[in-house]
């Protein structure tokens, strides 16, 4: 049964029904060269698994060189001994999968369409997509601090809200500790990423992908690269995080480790080193046995923060040359790389159309 709420756009209310559809809509249907090439359990073991355990002591040089072989060649690792309490990531990972189980009329009270700071919807919170993703998601906006607002924060199922709290707060310290390594990677202080940060911002998105009928005709999400200047992605069992490291002609599906984070390195980051460190390139495909649940917890920097190399990457006397023409802000980058993103859709969706006017 449909909820009874205000349909805002075109998007739809819900993916998950009592009855399972037997077809994609039109909607979610991509062009056949964005489909997906490689299987949602094909697993590959390129991505390197790092370990992190005393990288407060003698095995900080090892971590360190094998972030920075990685982020040259993926911009993509993942990490195990993190410290990151497995109860709670468990509890994280439970409560998630029982959000997503509500009702549409419950999860629909925190509904993102209209543009609210956080909450649910389904598909994408962007607006201007031509076609539609295969998931439903609920976002935490949740540092700064001082910009929370628990009003957009879902208070069902009991006790998410308090495990959320406790998960933001973890993850920025993970994340503040791979920006040390990462900024050492690159020869400079261990505090040069979160200073270019002034205040780091954070979002925690959960992301619910359903059984899909037509899973080899759509996405999950789209292959895209993250803004951000690193994410730390929680995926279950399940499979689908698929990257690229050659612009699209080979992916690989990243197996599934039990407790680990991945680590993705967005634009920012890029930026950042001169395009040393890769943004990396990656997509999540969906199939028809079972749903799967990831958790994307984003940290970028202050709207105002700057976007350019930091100072000392750039090696001048070697003849490497700044590949920035001028510094910008991130919120500059951001809309950049919003509008690009919807020019090349509209681009590809006109030159589809002149394609079939003249068969
Ligand atoms: O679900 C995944 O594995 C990928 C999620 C992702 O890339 C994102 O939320 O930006
Ligand atoms: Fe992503």
């Amino acid at each position: 049964m449909a909820p009874a709420a205000v349909v805002v756009s075109d998007r739809p209310d819900f993916l998950v029904t009592a009855e399972e559809p037997k077809s994609l809509q039109s909607i979610f249907i991509r062009d056949e060269d964005e489909r997906p090439k490689v299987a949602y359990n094909q697993f590959s073991k390129d991505i390197p698994v790092i370990s992190l355990s005393g990288i407060e002591g003698a095995e900080r040089g090892r971590v360190i060189d094998e972030v920075s072989k990685a982020c040259s060649e993926w911009g993509l690792f993942q990490v195990v001994d993190h410290g990151v309490p497995k109860e709670l990531v468990d509890s994280m990972t439970r409560l998630s999968r029982d959000f997503f189980a509500l009702p549409a009329e419950e999860k629909l009270k925190y509904d993102m369409r209209g543009g609210e700071p956080g909450g649910f919807v389904v598909s994408s919170h962007l607006q201007g997509e031509s076609v539609f993703d295969w998931r439903e998601l609920c976002i935490y906006f949740s540092y700064p601090l001082h910009q929370r607002d628990y009003s957009r924060w879902p208070v069902k199922p009991d006790g998410w809200r308090e495990i959320v709290e406790k998960y933001s707060e973890a993850l920025m310290g993970l994340a503040c500790n791979m920006l040390a390594i990462v900024s050492e990677a690159l020869g400079l202080e261990s505090d040069a990423v979160t200073k270019a940060c002034v205040e780091m911002d954070q979002k925690v998105v959960v992301n619910f992908y359903p059984k899909c009928p037509e899973p080899d005709m759509t996405l999950g999400l789209k292959r895209h690269t993250d803004p951000v200047t690193i994410t730390l992605l929680l995926q279950d069992q399940v499979g689908g995080l698929q990257a690229t490291k050659d612009d699209g002609k080979n992916w690989i599906t990243v197996e599934p480790i039990e407790g680990a984070f991945v680590v993705n390195l967005g634009d920012h980051m890029h930026y950042l080193s001169n395009g040393k460190f890769k943004s990396a390139d990656h997509q999540a495909v969906v199939n028809s046995n079972s749903s799967r649940l990831s958790i994307a917890t984003f940290h970028n920097p202050a709207p105002e923060g700057i976007v350019y190399p930091l100072d000392g990457v750039v090696k001048e006397a070697e003849g490497e040359k700044c590949f920035m023409e001028e510094p910008i802000t991130y919120a500059q980058m951001y809309s950049r790389k919003m509008s690009r993103d919807i020019e090349l859709a509209r681009q590809k969706k006109m030159a589809k159309v002149a394609e079939q006017e003249k068969s």
